[in-house]
């Protein structure tokens, strides 16, 4: 956990970019906006309706431009420091990553395999980590798609950490060829390496358009007779890190889950999907960090668990008061000046005043506030307070708002209490996992209320 000492340097800092020039420019801008609506007011009577129109139009325009000019007064940003992360946490704590996905044909699979190789990578001790994909789309080839990635993944993971790649999603890695400078054993696996990716991006295609490999394995058996919005809950441990040396302990944990889906239930879409993401995570490996992430994105920064940390783990931030951080979106393949001005001035004045708005992607959140918990029910040490124990705690309540699976409630308590997650293998918590993919999680309890549909969009904890 983090090193209470002082004298070490931080491991985040808030930067502030206030401007004094640009204040009096904006606070003379207000005083000429005044004296126009002054000026308007004064001489309304001698007018016509244009003189009102106007002056609506200009009242209109004054507020909007006091809004956004409030918003950007004391723009901020935070500035971690990951290389400092481990003189400083000596146990780093466990993240479970969420990829959620709907569609083969508008979301191809080989994006998504991208999406799921690059935070594979991540560097972070893959023993801390388990990715969990939810295919709302039950689609065997995703599926498939998902499971050859597993197994480039063996050699993507070890070659990504061996030269300390930037770019960790093949797809986009691979567009540039290796600089003139880079030495013949970094040639050779760089080589290997682009080969194999092509064989799975070959592979991935051939699948698309014939389905004999469905009947070839009876893996795929789960799929057969499914239809996107008629099936049972799947839930696949693909790969399973259960330690050891090499590259069998340089791969994290990585579970195919699609939930039950019936007709004449509604399923919430995304925060649906999220919500089946936090119960299956919950039973099987129950980190308190999680990550979400939409299919069609990937982490372009390979210490972004770190970077996430170092603001969580920030003592003199209080890591209690931290319930998410939100990473900013970069768009490869669209003009991005829209989201400059989203990001550099909205997005840095929001984070001056309080902290980001949550952007639904790219964001880390911890278990605790997913299931409820605010600032006011902890002590300084993060402990539950008595009143918040006897809130959460009660019997009664956690079948009542996280459903009646034993081993959920179960987990939920080890989640609220911090208590380790016991390490069992993922494969035990098969049967409870199914159990919690029925619909009707959605409907007899919280989890298709309150839990992650109303925190994730109302939740008042800042970063
Ligand atoms: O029934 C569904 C529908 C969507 N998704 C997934 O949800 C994500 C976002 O859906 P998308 O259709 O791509 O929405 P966008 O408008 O592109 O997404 C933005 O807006 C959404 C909220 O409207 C946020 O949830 C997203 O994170 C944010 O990137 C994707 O990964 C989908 O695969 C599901 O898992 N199940
Ligand atoms: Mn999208």
């Amino acid at each position: 956990m983090a090193d209470s000492s002082s004298s070490l340097p931080p491991l985040c800092e808030k930067i502030s970019y206030k401007n004094y020039f640009l204040r009096v420019v904006d606070l003379t801008i207000l005083g000429f906006l005044f004296s126009l609506l002054l000026y308007r007011i004064l001489l309304m009577n001698q007018n016509n309706s244009v003189w009102v129109v106007a002056f609506l139009c200009e009242s209109f325009f004054s507020f909007i431009w006091l809004l956004i000019t409030s918003i950007k007064w004391s723009p901020a940003s935070y500035k971690s420091y990951p290389e400092r992360l481990d003189e400083r946490v000596h146990d780093l704590p466990s993240v479970d990553m969420f990829v959620t996905t709907a569609d083969p044909v508008r979301e191809p699979p080989i994006l998504v395999a991208n999406t799921l190789l690059s935070l594979l990578a991540v560097n972070y001790p893959a023993n801390k980590l388990a990715c969990y994909v939810s295919d709302d789309g039950c689609s065997p080839l995703t599926y498939f798609s998902l499971k050859e990635a597993s197994k480039f993944a063996k050699i993507w993971v070890p070659f990504c950490k061996k030269y300390n790649i930037k770019v960790r999603a093949p797809f986009r890695y691979f567009l540039n060829p290796p600089a003139a400078t880079e030495s013949s054993e970094f040639s050779k696996d760089w080589e290997i390496t682009k080969r194999e990716y092509e064989k799975l991006s070959r592979r991935v295609e051939d699948a698309t358009g014939d389905s004999h490999w469905l009947d070839a394995e009876d893996d795929f058996e789960d799929f057969s007779n499914t239809k996107p919005n008629d099936h049972s809950t799947i839930v696949k441990v693909v790969w399973e890190n259960k330690g050891g040396v090499g590259v069998e302990n340089e791969v994290p944990h990585f579970v195919y889950i699609s939930r039950e889906k019936r007709p004449n239930y509604l399923h919430h879409y995304k925060a649906g999907a999220m919500n089946f993401l936090v119960r299956v995570s919950g039973l099987m490996t129950n980190a308190p960090y999680m990550l979400n992430v939409d299919c069609d994105m990937y982490a372009n920064e390979a210490d972004v668990v770190r970077q996430a940390m170092c603001i969580f783990l920030q003592k003199s931030m209080n890591s209690n008061h931290c319930a998410f951080v939100q990473f900013p979106q970069e768009f490869y393949d669209s003009n991005a000046d829209e989201l400059t001005v989203l990001q550099s001035y909205l997005g840095r004045g929001i984070a001056g005043i309080q902290g980001p708005t949550y952007a639904g992607s790219g964001c880390f959140h911890t278990r605790r506030v997913m299931y409820g918990l605010s600032i006011d029910d902890l002590e300084d040490d993060g402990s539950l307070s008595s009143l918040a124990t006897r809130k959460y705690l009660a019997e009664e309540n956690l079948a009542r708002e996280f459903g009646n699976s034993n081993e959920m409630v179960t987990s939920v308590v080890e989640a609220l209490q911090r208590k380790p997650n016991p390490q069992n293998t993922l494969a035990n918590s098969l049967e409870a996992a199914q159990e919690v993919g029925h619909c009707h999680f959605e409907y007899q309890t919280s989890w298709g209320k309150t839990v992650i549909r109303f925190k994730l969009y109302h939740s008042r904890l800042l970063i």
